[in-house]
């Protein structure tokens, strides 16, 4: 790997492919799985596990196919566990789908909780070190390079110290090539991991030590730096943190604080801008929502919200930044709500372009109506295009495109199977008339729904006039109940989500009527693409 030769290396191992897929509803078609693969390499980590040949034909099909892949930074890994406690390793399916996986790496699982052995394998203590010994020994004799994941190793180490350290020593005799301590329930601490992970260096010096955690206690990243503080020289985890119940280490933040806070190098260089669009590659192929908070490469991880927050930034981010956005291809945000300052409108006036003054008296209005606003129940933070539209009417520079004179909806259902005949389900029409440069336009549509009887009959009334309204589309439409106790006299807010292809905008609407509320979202949606349009 290329970059400043002094910086230790720590070994990013990415087992999202196979612990990763050990998550409820975290599913990879093979196609998928070559996918994250690729991408994988591109961000630049040490070694892909690609799944357990010997478990599905899925797997033994990505193995297969993986000379598709053509990696250039990555090694692929093929994972699976000891031989059976009633075969030997020449007889043993298992370990002949490992080889047929045709890696130069392959991971293996082993026992080394006593626990374990006696409960689950129900073997005597004696019979699993010589698999342990045995299946790592197989491997190497067919020239791979043999990784050895030490399962449940620190609760091992807690019951039966002597016996957890002689299946790593069974491991090493074999010729295992880095010893991975698992922290396969995840409920150690950092103190623990550490302190067991100077153990194991100073029991078998010269050998690679690994670790491999889960998220159970919330520790797995922590757990994961406190191995490598300790000399730990590999950290396996996946990408987002999926994996098995709580999840495994969560290698985008890992790999961060590795790179950022501790001076270590486990990229290569230039490649940290790249980790945010992994996270969300990977995460939209599972067809999976992204987590606003996740850290670093969250959508919120740099979205500032409170005003003193803003204004602070806007000064030095460092102020309210333990690391830069652009650091790991993130983007910083500002959020605007009642709890904005001026500041905060400052910075979003001069995004749209607006020449203001730090000490503007339009500031203190914008804000003004900014609270007032919020405070009848409109949110600007997901509609920036309302606020936008909000600072223009302040400013006296909005544009009038179309105006209301009337709408009417109605939702029309007959019921079924009267004397044997079955009615259409509910059908929904609208009629508008909106005034245009003093002409009148009366349309009527129907929808899928009233809502959306309403946005077809408006389009249509407005299309005559503005065809570049063609290219819009509502791509996502929220009501939320503001004031529940007041059951069907609440009050709603309706946020809508606008797209013409090139760029998505939201917009808001209040009212005690949900029709209201989406009428005031639809024509601020189409009044705020009709004003961009003729300002680019
Ligand atoms: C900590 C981890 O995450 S390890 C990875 C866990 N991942 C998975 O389990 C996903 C892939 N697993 C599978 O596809 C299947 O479980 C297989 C193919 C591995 C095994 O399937 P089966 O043979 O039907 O067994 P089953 O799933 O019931 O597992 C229990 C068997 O594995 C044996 N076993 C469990 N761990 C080990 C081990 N480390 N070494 C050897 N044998 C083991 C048990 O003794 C038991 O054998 P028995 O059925 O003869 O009593
Ligand atoms: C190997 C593994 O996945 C574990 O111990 O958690």
């Amino acid at each position: 790997m290329a970059g400043n030769p002094d910086k230790r290396v720590v070994e990013i191992y990415d087992t999202t492919l196979r612990d990763g897929t050990q998550a409820a509803g975290f599913v990879l078609s093979v196609d998928d799985k070559l996918k994250v693969a690729q991408r994988l390499d591109h961000l630049g980590v040490h070694y892909i596990e690609g799944g357990w040949p010997g478990s599905n034909p899925r797997d033994k099909q990505f193995f297969a196919r993986a000379g598709e892949l053509r990696l250039k930074t990555a090694k692929l890994v093929a994972f699976g566990s000891t031989h059976h406690a009633n075969r030997r390793p020449e007889n043993d399916q298992n370990l002949a789908d490992l080889l047929g996986a045709g890696t130069d790496v392959v991971t293996m699982v082993g026992k080394t909780w006593d626990r374990h052995v006696t409960i689950q394998l129900g073997v005597p203590l004696e019979r699993n070190l010589a698999m342990i010994a045995d299946s790592v020994a197989y491997l190497s004799r067919h020239h791979i390079q043999v990784f050895f994941d030490a399962e449940h190793f620190f609760d091992g180490l807690k019951h039966n110290r002597e016996y957890t350290l002689a299946c790593l020593k069974a491991a090493a005799e074999g010729g295992a090539k880095c010893l991975v301590l698992c922290d396969t329930n995840g409920g150690s601490l950092p103190g623990q991991v550490a302190e067991a992970t100077r153990l194991v260096r100073q029991t078998l010096p010269g050998l690679a030590v690994g670790v491999h955690t889960h998220n159970d206690a919330e520790l797995a990243v922590a757990n994961s730096l406190a191995a490598v503080e300790a000399g730990a020289s590999q950290v396996q985890g996946t990408i987002n943190g999926v994996g098995e119940r709580c999840g495994n280490a969560n290698l985008c933040s890992i790999v961060a604080a590795l790179e950022l806070k501790m001076g270590l190098r486990a990229l290569p260089e230039g490649r940290l801008p790249l980790l945010t669009d992994t996270a969300r590659f990977v995460l939209e192929l599972a067809n999976q929502q992204p987590r606003p908070f996740a850290p670093y490469v969250g959508r919120a991880a740099f979205g500032h919200k409170g005003g003193l927050h803003i204004s602070a930034v806007e000064k030095d981010p460092a102020l309210y930044e333990h690391v830069s956005p652009e650091a790991v291809g993130n983007d910083r945000r500002y959020l605007i709500s009642d709890l904005a300052g001026k500041a905060a409108i400052l910075r979003k006036a001069r995004d749209m372009g607006l020449d203001l003054a730090d000490n503007d008296p339009a500031l203190g209005r914008m804000l003004e109506e900014l609270k007032a606003q919020e405070n009848k129940g409109y949110v600007y933070e997901a509609a920036e295009a309302s606020f936008e539209l909000l600072i223009n009417r302040v400013l006296g520079r909005e544009k009038t495109y179309f105006q209301l004179m009337d709408f009417r909806v109605h939702t029309h259902k007959e019921a079924n199977n009267i004397l044997g005949c079955k009615a259409p389900g509910p059908v929904s029409e609208a009629t508008v008339m909106v005034l245009v440069d003093g002409r009148v336009r009366h349309t009527a549509a129907v929808g899928n729904g009233p809502v959306n009887a309403l946005d077809r009959a408006m389009r249509k009334a407005l299309l005559g006039f503005y065809p570049q309204l063609a290219e819009m589309q509502l791509v996502d439409y929220k009501v939320r109940v503001l004031s529940s106790a007041d059951g069907t006299a609440a009050r709603v807010r309706v946020l809508i989500e606008s797209s013409d292809g090139r760029s998505r905008w939201g917009t808001v609407g209040v009212s005690f009527d949900v029709l209201e509320a989406s009428w005031q979202a639809l024509s601020e949606s189409i009044q705020y693409k009709l004003q961009q349009d003729e300002t680019s």
